[in-house]
């Protein structure tokens, strides 16, 4: 007869704005959660019946689930945690969809289908902003008038930070340190940079909503508002096709006609050279002024879909700062195009860590469980 603790299960969902990514647990006899199976699927493909399929081939039982784990981006002021997913927490979230239009909307659609798959599953939702929730004033308030800033609680709320605690996570439990400076780099479908000190954030790139700081695939990043302001004035353009234009249009996407870093390193054309050397510019302008804000860092760490699977974009962010201590070793950063790597040389620690969100998603999901919050 199987142990009973090898019997629990739990999954996470990771709604992103380009895939959607189920990850399946098991608890092992010594209490860790080891992963029973992962799956990512283009948005467009995701479907219900066959993720219930999935789950139930790969032994995922429905009365054997401690918990169903959802990462939801932005939940404006009033929801900044994780919290039990019910109709409250439900109307809640539809309430703050258009502060990320590109992830509330579908995460919505997904946790309602899960709930109809999983009925009886307890489903808790767990803020991505969570880990930037105790930024220092002075990083998280915007030099905005006081009245708007309270009556609107505007704030930079940061995103990513699933993955960003996850690489603080990874690299203390692989160099054995508890205390550290490090510059983290999520660059995916959302791309987003944050300085860590000792496991808490000190700065982060996305703002009130995950369109500010580094270009991104479909996401401009940082813009001068008086661009918005004169698009809207004189150009004409309305708030929803501003909206449009910002979230869906813009980009990599904008600059070379695709959003996927893939496509765009396989083609020789000035465009595509264009657009990854913008793309790379915007990276390297944080991790400089990341190094200036922390003193300088113990380590830099890259994941997401571009950070781990592509040396080229890595070697072009940080070729002209080797000379302020981050030499890449070629030959590793060329090997490493999937899982953990060490890229760095002359003893500079320059990591690949793919961020394992799922599990930051279950350990606050779990912490949930057990009365604590997170
Ligand atoms: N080998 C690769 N596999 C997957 N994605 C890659 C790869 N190389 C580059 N990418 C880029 O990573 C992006 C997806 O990153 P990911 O972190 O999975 O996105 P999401 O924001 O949906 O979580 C794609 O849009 C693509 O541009
Ligand atoms: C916050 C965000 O942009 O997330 P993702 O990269 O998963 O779309
Ligand atoms: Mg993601």
């Amino acid at each position: 007869m199987a142990h009973p603790l090898r019997e629990q299960q739990a999954l996470a969902v990771n709604l992103g704005s380009s895939s959607l990514k189920v990850t399946g647990f098991a608890r092992e006899p010594s209490h860790s959660w080891e992963h029973l199976l992962y799956r990512n699927w283009p948005l467009s493909e995701a479907d219900p019946e066959k993720i219930a399929e999935l789950l139930a081939d790969s032994g995922i039982r429905e009365d054997q689930l401690l918990c169903i784990a959802h990462r939801y981006v932005h939940g404006g002021a009033l929801l900044s945690r994780s919290a039990v997913l019910d109709g409250d927490f439900l109307e809640q979230l539809e309430s703050t969809a258009a502060l990320a239009p590109l992830h509330n909307p579908p995460a919505l659609k997904w946790m309602r289908k899960f709930l109809r798959l999983f009925p009886s599953a307890t489903q808790i939702a767990v803020a991505d902003s969570g880990f930037f929730a105790d930024l220092p004033e002075a990083a998280r308030r915007y030099p905005l008038p006081a009245e708007l800033v309270i009556e609107h609680a505007l704030r930079r709320y940061g995103f990513h930070g699933l993955a960003h605690g996850a690489m603080w996570r990874r690299w203390c439990e692989i160099t054995g340190r508890s205390r550290g400076r490090l510059i983290t780099l999520q660059l995916g479908a959302g791309c987003s940079a944050a300085a860590i000190k000792d496991g808490k954030p000190l700065a982060t790139s996305m703002g009130f909503t995950p369109l500010e700081g580094l270009v991104m695939g479909r996401r401009a990043g940082d813009l001068d508002p008086g661009l918005l302001l004169y698009l809207q004035q004189t150009a004409g353009l309305e708030a929803a096709a501003l909206d449009e234009m910002l979230n869906r249009r813009a980009g990599l996407m904008a600059l070379a006609g695709s959003d996927d870093m893939r496509t765009l390193l396989a083609r020789d054309d000035r465009e595509a050279k264009l657009a990854v050397d913008i793309f790379c510019r915007g990276v390297r302008k944080y991790i400089g002024a990341y190094l200036a804000e922390l003193g300088g860092a113990d380590a830099l760490i890259f994941s997401g879909g571009i950070g781990e699977h592509q040396p080229q974009v890595r070697a072009q962010i940080l070729a002209p700062m080797e000379p302020l201590g981050f030499p890449l070793d070629a030959a590793g950063n060329a090997a490493a195009t999937s899982g953990e790597a060490d890229i760095g040389t002359a003893g500079a620690d320059i990591r690949v860590l793919p961020a394992d969100e799922a599990r930051e998603l279950l350990l606050s999901a779990e912490q949930q469980l057990q009365g604590g919050g997170s």
